[in-house]
C-alpha cells in the first residue's frame, strides 16, 4: 500500500458530519467490539497527555523517515474537524511534530494527530489541549528533503486507513472507522452501552459475572471443584 509518492490528492470524501458528531461520543474499546473487534491499530500508538481524545475523518499523509515535509503539505488540506493521520514508509521515532506543527494544524480546525513516529513538545501539546497520538516522544529533530503523499491510503500502525475514514483514539487505543460505516458504527456502540448500561447496574447491585453470565455451568462442565 505505500507505494505512491509524490502526490497531493485535494478532493476527499467524508462521511456525514452528524455520524462523525454521533460517534464521537463512544470509547475506543466500545467502537472497536460494536465493529466486529477490528479496526485498531497496533497499541503502542499512545496518547502524549492522558486526557488526549480525537474523532474525525481522516486527512492521511505518508512521511519519509526522518522528514517532516508532508505535515505542512498537509495542513493546507485540513478542513474543520479533520484528523491528520500519518504513516512512515519505514520505521521512524523521529521527533517528526511539535507545538509549532500543532499551532499552524489548529489554525485550520484540526482536530489532533495520529502518528506512526515520534513527536516532541509534549508540555506544550499538553498545554495547547491539542490531542496527539504516537508512537515515541522524542526531540531528535527532522529534514524537509523528501517526497512522501497527501490523501493517499496508508498503514497506520497495523491499521489500513483510507482519506477520509473516521479515526477516533482516547487513552484505550486508537479505532479506525470505514467511512460508510460509521452511521451504522455508531448505532452499534449506542446498543452495546445501553447493554452495558443494565449490567452495570447489576454488577452494582451485588450479582455475579457467574450467574448474570450463566457460567456455572460450564464451568461445572469443565470439571471446576470447589475446595475448602
Ligand atoms: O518544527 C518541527 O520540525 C517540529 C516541531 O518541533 C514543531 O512543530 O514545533
Ligand atoms: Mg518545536
Amino acid at each position: 500500500m505505500h507505494t505512491e509518492l509524490g502526490v497531493v490528492h485535494t478532493k476527499i470524501e467524508r462521511p456525514d458530519p452528524a455520524a462523525v458528531a454521533a460517534l464521537s461520543a463512544f470509547g475506543s474499546a466500545t467502537v472497536h467490539e460494536a465493529m466486529g473487534r477490528t479496526g485498531l491499530t497496533r497499541p503502542y500508538l499512545r496518547p502524549v497527555y492522558p486526557s488526549a481524545r480525537l474523532c474525525g475523518p481522516a486527512v492521511t499523509v505518508l512521511l519519509q523517515p526522518g522528514d517532516n515535509w508532508m505535515l505542512h503539505v498537509a495542513a493546507e488540506q485540513v478542513r474543520p474537524g479533520d484528523v491528520v493521520v500519518a504513516a512512515c514508509t519505514t520505521e521512524s521515532e523521529d521527533g517528526f511534530f511539535g507545538e509549532l506543527l500543532a499551532t499552524s494544524f489548529r489554525s485550520r480546525g484540526c482536530a489532533g494527530l495520529v502518528i506512526d513516529g515520534g513527536v516532541r513538545d509534549v508540555a506544550d501539546l499538553a498545554a495547547m489541549d491539542f490531542p496527539v497520538f504516537s508512537r515515541a516522544v522524542n526531540a531528535r529533530g527532522t529534514v524537509k528533503a523528501t517526497l512522501g503523499s497527501v490523501n493517499v491510503p496508508v498503514v497506520c500502525a497495523n491499521a489500513p486507513v483510507r482519506p477520509g475514514d473516521v479515526v477516533l483514539a482516547d487513552a484505550d487505543g486508537v479505532v479506525v472507522v470505514p467511512r460508510e460505516r460509521v452511521a451504522q458504527v455508531a448505532e452499534a456502540s449506542a446498543r452495546r452501552e445501553e447493554n452495558e448500561a443494565g449490567k452495570r447496574e447489576r454488577l452494582r447491585s451485588g450479582e455475579l459475572g457467574l450467574d448474570m453470565y450463566a457460567m456455572r455451568g460450564p464451568l461445572a462442565e469443565l470439571g471446576l471443584r470447589y475446595e475448602d
